[in-house]
């Protein structure tokens, strides 16, 4: 477009110059504001309960800012109450013994009116509003911003008070001005991956998450296995089942996605026995549950035979992968029991034969086959998962520069010797930033091609689950199979990328951010995939505070390896914080004990300098609009001379 039809159309938005110096003046003064919260947290793994508990408290947030809010009147014992009213305002109210009376009522709006005054004290006028419910937005504005002496104020309040409470309107209002606080005290989240898997509320998060009102997400190995299933990778589809089945939540799939099991239940009933190297994991059982498990035995081990025959299948078709060690079928002794990995023989245990062909080992059988088109007919009919994965491909990504900070859930594959490790994709040698942008390039080329199940791009989705290259995977090989089957513990080791060693260090955190551009000595890498064993003596920050690593460690079943629940991180215009989350149980727990367990550490960055808007990501997009306006108004002289 010619620069002159741009200023028109740019003019024609504000109408006459005086709204234009209106908006400068406004866009002007966001710069000078402090910056905004970000909360980064990652590997939810379908922990939907946890997950909401995190977001309704702020990561703790929440309770730093009634502390600085009350701390001077208020004693633990209030601070850890009001947290909870304002995170769980319809529960608190419900679950309240003594009497809500107009008094309790009117204190409770006037702490909380309080509250969300210094939530909001960072903000414009016009995004406080923005985040208030619309049917109080004008109710709380009049009580936030009114003007004039304090007996005045007082009296003014008294009578808004009064009516809203006469009115019936009195815990409404509670709850609403709770959702106004959540809603100011985390102002941009950062999903660092892996919201999939493991648990069986990954869609409730997503639902989360595309009403959130600002995030982004970069992609974990887990989630690409949702967006597989999704773009036609039939074995990123059947590996998830997997897992479903694993962890126990394969019926709720049923429900949550409309995904129609029912012929993989009559495939497996007909074709398996039961085998308890495939019980489910899961903790309590009760009688109906362990009927069930001998079904889900069944289903598991159809699924794992399914996706080890897939595995050969794109291994066999795609020679740049260089998997062909991964060619596993092929490897078994069936009579002896044995099978030989890197010339060593070992035995297996329990290997349901019976649905391979000696003849064509990774061939999948009519009835699988059935199946797999039944399956993958049912995933890719499927509308939250359309929506879902529609907003993985719009707010997600291999990685993520914001605020001069490098978000990436796995790995930056390295040599050894600390230099970038290459791949080659369709002929091309890829290494560092570049290798991350190609295998976005082809995730989002498969993505709009749903219908071809067998192309590169597609096959390199599943390849981003388990491949040694895969920046999201970062491990030598996935060992599933030698889990299932190898007794011999020594199998199921899976060697980790260079990467997870070297990035303790701070020359190659440093090399690292300077490949994605950043120079600034502040900047820093946020990292996901890998639990903090604190039980081993681990901690989140490495390489000299270069690197964070937040695992939320929201899945239960890994809450033995890392001694608690796991880590996020906030940043706020001081800095960044730390926090430590302990294993949530439910809200019942939490309403039992009547306190926040997490816990919110400072780390002031070296010099104790206010981090303001226009030192952000966003502000930079605004100093573009301040330049574009100022452009305009030049340009406006000019006309008018
Ligand atoms: O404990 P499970 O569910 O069998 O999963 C183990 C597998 O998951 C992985 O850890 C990948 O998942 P993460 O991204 O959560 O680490 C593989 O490396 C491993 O083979
Ligand atoms: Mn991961």
């Amino acid at each position: 477009m010619k620069r002159e039809n741009y200023y028109k159309l740019l003019f024609e938005k504000y109408g006459s110059k005086e709204e234009v110096y209106a908006e400068l003046i406004n866009l002007e003064a966001i710069l000078n504001l402090p910056k905004a919260t970000e909360l980064f947290l990652s590997d939810i793994h379908g922990a939907d309960g946890a997950f909401d508990y995190i977001l309704r408290t702020g990561a703790g947030n929440l309770k730093e800012k009634i502390v600085a809010t009350f701390a001077s009147v208020w004693d633990f014992e209030k601070v850890n109450e009001f947290t909870l009213l304002v995170a769980y305002p319809e529960l608190f109210l419900q679950e309240m013994t003594e009497k809500k009376t107009n008094t309790w009522q009117k204190e409770t709006i006037l702490d909380l009116i309080c509250l969300l005054k210094f939530c909001a004290s960072k903000y414009t006028r016009s995004k406080v509003r923005k985040s208030l419910p619309k049917e109080f937005a004008y109710i709380i504005e009049e009580l936030l911003y009114m003007e004039g002496a304090a007996e005045e104020k007082e009296n003014y309040y008294e009578q808004i008070l009064e009516r809203v409470i006469t009115l019936q309107q009195g815990e409404i209002f509670i709850v609403a001005l709770s959702l106004s606080i959540q809603r100011l005290v985390i102002d941009h989240l950062h999903i660092v991956g892996d919201v999939y898997d493991r648990g069986s509320g990954a869609h409730k998060i997503m639902n989360r998450l595309e009403k959130f009102h600002s995030v982004d997400f970069q992609w974990g190995n887990h989630d690409i296995l949702w967006l597989g299933a999704r773009v036609g990778s039939s074995c990123s589809m059947i590996t998830l089942l997997r897992i479903a089945a694993r962890y126990k939540y394969l019926l709720d799939l049923e429900e949550a996605y409309g995904i129609n099991l029912r012929p993989l239940y009559l495939f497996a009933e007909k074709n398996y026995k039961t085998n308890p190297r495939f019980t489910p994991k899961a903790t309590e059982k009760n009688a109906q549950e362990i009927e069930n498990d001998e079904l889900l035995e069944k289903v598991h081990q159809a699924l794992a035979i399914i996706q080890f025959k897939l595995e050969g299948q794109i291994i066999q078709r795609r020679k740049e992968f260089q998997m062909d060690d991964r060619l596993l079928l092929e490897k078994i002794d069936f009579d002896r029991q044995t099978i030989t990995l890197e010339d060593e023989s070992y035995s297996i245990e329990s290997f349901p034969r019976a649905t391979i062909d000696p003849q064509d080992i990774y061939a999948l059988s009519a009835e699988e086959k059935y199946v797999l088109d039944s399956l993958t007919t049912s995933f890719q009919n499927s509308e939250p998962l359309k929506r879902h994965v529609h907003f993985l491909l719009e707010k997600g990504a291999m990685y993520q520069v914001y605020n001069g900070q490098l978000l990436f859930h796995g790995c930056i594959p390295l040599l050894e010797n600390g230099d970038f490790a290459s791949f080659t994709l369709e002929g091309h040698s890829y290494e560092g930033k570049a290798l991350l942008d190609a295998f976005e390039h082809y995730i989002r080329q498969s993505a709009r091609n749903i219908d071809i199940h067998d192309d590169f791009a597609t096959d390199l989705i599943w390849y981003c689950w388990c491949g040694e290259k895969s920046p999201l995977f970062g491990r030598k090989k996935m060992t599933t199979f030698e889990r299932y089957f190898i007794p011999d513990k020594l199998t199921h080791k899976e060697m980790e990328n260079p990467y997870f060693s070297l990035r303790d260090e701070e020359e190659t955190c440093k090399k690292i951010l300077e490949e994605f551009g950043l120079f600034d000595q502040n900047a820093r890498i946020i990292n996901g995939h890998t639990p903090v064993k604190v039980r081993k003596g681990e901690t989140p920050t490495r390489a000299n505070g270069k690197l964070f690593i937040i695992d939320g460690g929201m899945s239960r079943a890994y809450q033995k390896t890392t001694g608690i629940a796991g880590y996020s991180l906030l940043n706020n215009s001081y800095g960044f914080q730390i926090v430590t989350h302990q294993p949530f149980k439910s809200i019942e727990e939490i309403f039992e004990q009547r306190k926040d367990p997490t816990t919110v550490k400072n780390m002031i960055d070296g010099k104790f300098k206010r981090r303001l808007i226009k030192d952000t990501t966003i502000g930079k997009e605004i100093q573009e609009q301040i330049d574009d306006l100022l452009e305009l108004l030049g340009y406006l002289e000019i006309a008018e001379e």
